[in-house]
């Protein structure tokens, strides 16, 4: 993660917008040249097949991120690809995010990802929102945003977060005593143990003990099961699934296999959930009845029956699939980057310092008060995104780069180029949470300007468990670094790929 910033090779094209009307291009625009025509637009090449073939055989799937860079220093801001059966248009500048976000309409669509789909239909699941598009995605994504993206659902499940934030410092806290001066470990295993352990919390309103000496093997087991899930979930991409359930092709299989332990595990908890609110409740549930207390995501949808009992395991089992790997991996990239720029961590520990004392042990007060703890969350992710791309397909012809781009065209931001791009920030490798700060004159740096932290998608169809993320990054963060004078971290080691180890001395 140390390579050089995106230079764009091609300059901005004119007014995007002025040739659209009524949702489509005027043909005449596109044949006077004023608009250029979509075979125009730069591309990897034209036959999808040779460029899957290429993509195997330089294990491209694993460095799909570099090679976006390279595409777009080769090609300028927007290029076409067809790998296997899937096309797509590349863009990476934030005011031609902006243009693709005002066409994606009511029923916003990202690409589906077919090797989950096909998952679900040979099971015979329902899908989540995750799979689900149209007003069949809209009913549900409503009923869960009250849960999970509301301020009144925050303030709800904050504290369980914080809860499990503060027994992991503790623990850690444990083993620094226990090894003498100071603490020199891999922090990976612990992260995916803390990220599952909040997960559940918050999800199923249940501890699961993670940070005992002896944690259970079957979590071991689901974090490994998602972790396979999402590895083998790339290559599959771009081959047709069914092709290969019928080939029972071993990269097929694996990935099913994932999956299917996904949804035991989430099945017996969710059998566990549904035991206990049924005998808080004496049998039947009321809305906001289990005894005051907070019943977890889980136990909120079964009270208020707003979803039948299959879409809440379906949804359930998609928040359980995406809340492990998604915050584990970024707060592993923020340990590496603050342990080695000690300067930028002593301004963050400052800032925690002071605000904890000010907030009266209140856990939201002292987030809001410690700004840069979400900068360096948007800091980490805009240099490593979680998903390197957000993906839709405009309701409605649109212009890009002046290049025409028909109604239902796959398009893609390309997040990772995005955030190394010095077209969009300045010293883009340069690691800087006051970035974010209100008032920086960075902010107004490019073009559609409010479109350059994406990280969790955009509009309504964007992440919906941003807030949990958020919240439960900044809060371990926010314990890690600055709850306690002793904790000091250092980056040790010098791995390719980040962290190797984490320093906490005494
Ligand atoms: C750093 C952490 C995370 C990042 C960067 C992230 C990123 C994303 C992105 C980019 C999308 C697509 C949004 C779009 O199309 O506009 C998404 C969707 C989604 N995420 Fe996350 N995510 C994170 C954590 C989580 C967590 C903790 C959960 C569950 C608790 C979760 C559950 C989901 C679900 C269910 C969707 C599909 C939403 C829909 O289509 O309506 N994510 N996420």
């Amino acid at each position: 993660f140390t390579s050089g910033s995106v230079a764009l090779g091609v300059k901005r094209g004119f007014c995007v917008a002025a040739a659209v009307e009524d949702g489509k291009v005027k043909v005449g625009d596109v044949r006077k040249g004023r608009v250029r025509s979509f075979q125009e637009i730069p591309h990897t090449g034209r036959s999808g097949w040779v460029n899957l073939l290429r993509f195997w055989r330089e294990d491209r799937f694993r460095q799909l991120h570099k090679h976006m860079e390279r595409t777009f220093s080769a090609l300028g801001p927007i290029y076409r690809e067809n790998v296997g059966t899937l096309s797509s248009v590349n863009i990476l500048l934030p005011a031609d995010v902006a243009e693709l976000f005002q066409s994606e309409g009511l029923h916003p669509r990202r690409m589906t990802l077919q090797p989950w789909a096909t998952h679900r239909e040979i099971r015979q699941h329902s899908k989540g929102v995750f799979l689900k598009n149209g007003e069949e995605w809209r009913s549900d994504r409503l009923q869960l945003n009250k849960e999970v993206m509301m301020s009144g659902a925050v303030q709800r499940f904050l504290p369980l977060l914080d809860e499990v934030a503060r027994d992991f410092c503790r623990m850690l806290q444990v083993r620094v005593e226990k090894e003498g001066r100071s603490l020199t470990m891999d922090p990976s295993p612990d992260l995916f143990r803390f990220a599952l352990e909040a997960s559940c919390h918050v999800i199923y309103g249940e501890r699961i003990g993670l940070f005992s000496s002896s944690p259970s093997l079957e979590s071991q087991k689901f974090i490994w099961a998602v972790e396979r899930m999402l590895t083998t979930t790339p290559p599959l991409l771009y081959l047709p699934p069914r092709l290969l359930l019928c080939l029972s092709a071993p990269l097929w299989t694996q990935h099913a296999t994932a999956w299917d332990h996904i949804f035991s595990h989430a099945e017996a908890r969710i059998q566990r959930g549904y035991q206990r609110l049924a005998s808080s409740q004496g049998g039947g549930f009321v809305a906001g009845a289990a005894g005051g207390q907070y019943p977890g995501v889980l136990g909120q949808l079964m009270e208020k029956g707003q979803l039948s009992l299959d879409l809440i395991k379906a949804n359930i089992t998609e928040l359980m699939a995406g809340g492990v790997d998604t915050t584990a991996v970024p707060l592993q990239f923020a340990l590496f980057e603050l342990g080695r720029n000690p300067e930028v961590q002593e301004k963050v520990r400052q800032q925690v310092r002071t605000s904890w004392a000010q907030a009266g042990g209140d856990p939201q007060k002292a987030l809001q008060g410690a700004p840069l703890l979400k900068g360096t969350i948007k800091e980490v992710l805009r240099l490593y995104p979680v998903g390197i791309t957000v993906q839709r397909y405009p309701v409605k012809d649109i212009v890009l780069q002046n290049y025409h781009i028909p109604a239902g065209t796959m398009v893609q931001a390309c997040l990772y180029p995005m955030g190394r791009s010095s077209e969009v920030f300045e010293d883009p490798l340069r690691f800087d949470p006051t970035r974010w700060s209100s008032g920086r004159e960075e902010g107004r740096r490019a073009e559609g300007s409010g479109f350059r932290s994406l990280a969790f998608g955009f509009g309504a169809r964007q992440c919906v468990g941003r807030r949990i993320a958020e919240n439960e990054m900044q809060l371990f963060l926010m314990h890690v670094s600055g709850n306690s004078r002793k904790n000091e971290i250092r980056k040790e080691g010098s791995g390719k790929t980040g962290t190797k180890k984490a320093h906490f001395p005494l």
